[in-house]
């Protein structure tokens, strides 16, 4: 037996390396997880956005699913962009197989406004994934597409986390800031209280794979039994540093720099 944590990975890829998959296995490496991924979709992007898609195959997203259960155990998982119901379905019915806390991040449109989710398959996400998460982690476009109502201030975030466990049955939702003004704050409802994440807002425009890398840090801090509070209060505190140190390369938006913030976060 090993001492070291799993986190698995689900969702597409980022050839510029700074969102899906690829951020999601620098984050675990860097906070010591082992990390595992299963591609749902080969996604042809860059800083400056989206230019193509190619979805596996089911039986191969199937299969990538079969491989992991069938042989690793899984400490906690995650997934990101799940494209359409029929591989929304594959993963659902997968996830009963692990018996692991599950951060679902609904992806729904890139920053750069490319769509990642088929728009008529967000209701069923809506419906069949998130009574399944341990937590859920929306920005504010994704949390009003859940609630179809508009969150406008820091009120409205509080009452959609809570609003998002009563009516669609998470566990937990974490609401975040990041596309609102002033300071950077975070909202998680876990069931019973409001517990609130914040921090200074950082003058960049470098935020490609922010959401990506704060839900995979709360899924390695999760795999290694932190409880949920803490778990994304460190997140919260790795994916701040690592937009504070991160990168301006490309010719759109950025990505983070997450080897900057390891000894920081653990040390902490
Ligand atoms: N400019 C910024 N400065 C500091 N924190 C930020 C900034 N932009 C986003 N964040 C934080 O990054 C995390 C990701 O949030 P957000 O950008 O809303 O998600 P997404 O990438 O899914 O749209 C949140 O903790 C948010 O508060
Ligand atoms: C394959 C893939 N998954 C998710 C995203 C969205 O990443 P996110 O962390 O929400 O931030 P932006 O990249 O949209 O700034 C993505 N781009 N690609």
């Amino acid at each position: 037996m090993t001492n070291v944590s799993t986190a698995l990975t689900i969702a597409g890829t980022d050839p510029s390396g700074g969102a899906g998959i690829q951020a999601d296995l620098k984050t675990f490496q860097e906070l010591r997880s082992y990390g595992m991924s299963v591609i749902t979709s080969v996604v042809s992007q860059n800083t400056t956005g989206v230019k193509d898609v190619h979805h596996v195959p089911i039986e191969i997203l199937k299969s990538q699913l079969e491989a992991i259960s069938s042989d690793i155990p899984v400490d906690a998982f995650k997934t990101g962009m799940i494209s359409n119901m029929e591989m929304m379905k594959v993963v659902a019915e997968w996830i009963p197989e692990v018996n692991a806390p599950y951060v679902m991040d609904p992806v729904m449109v890139a920053t750069s406004g490319d769509t990642l989710i088929e728009e008529e398959s967000r209701s069923w996400l809506r419906d069949h994934l998130i009574p399944l998460a341990t937590v859920i982690t929306p920005n504010i476009a994704e949390a009003e597409f859940i609630l179809e109502e508009k969150i406008r201030n820091t009120e409205d975030m509080k009452q959609a986390a809570e609003q998002i466990c009563s009516r669609f049955g998470a566990n937990a939702a974490l609401i975040k800031g990041g596309h609102l003004e002033g300071e950077a704050i975070d909202f998680l409802y876990d069931g019973s209280s409001i517990l609130t994440y914040s921090s200074e807002r950082i003058d960049t425009d470098n935020t490609h794979g922010t959401g990506c890398t704060y839900a995979a840090a709360i899924t390695a801090f999760l795999s290694q039994g932190a409880p949920l509070s803490t778990a994304v209060e460190q997140a919260k505190h790795f994916v701040t540093e690592a937009i504070r140190h991160s990168f301006d390369i490309g010719k759109g938006s950025g990505p983070t720099n997450h080897f900057a913030t390891r000894e920081e976060v653990m040390n902490k």
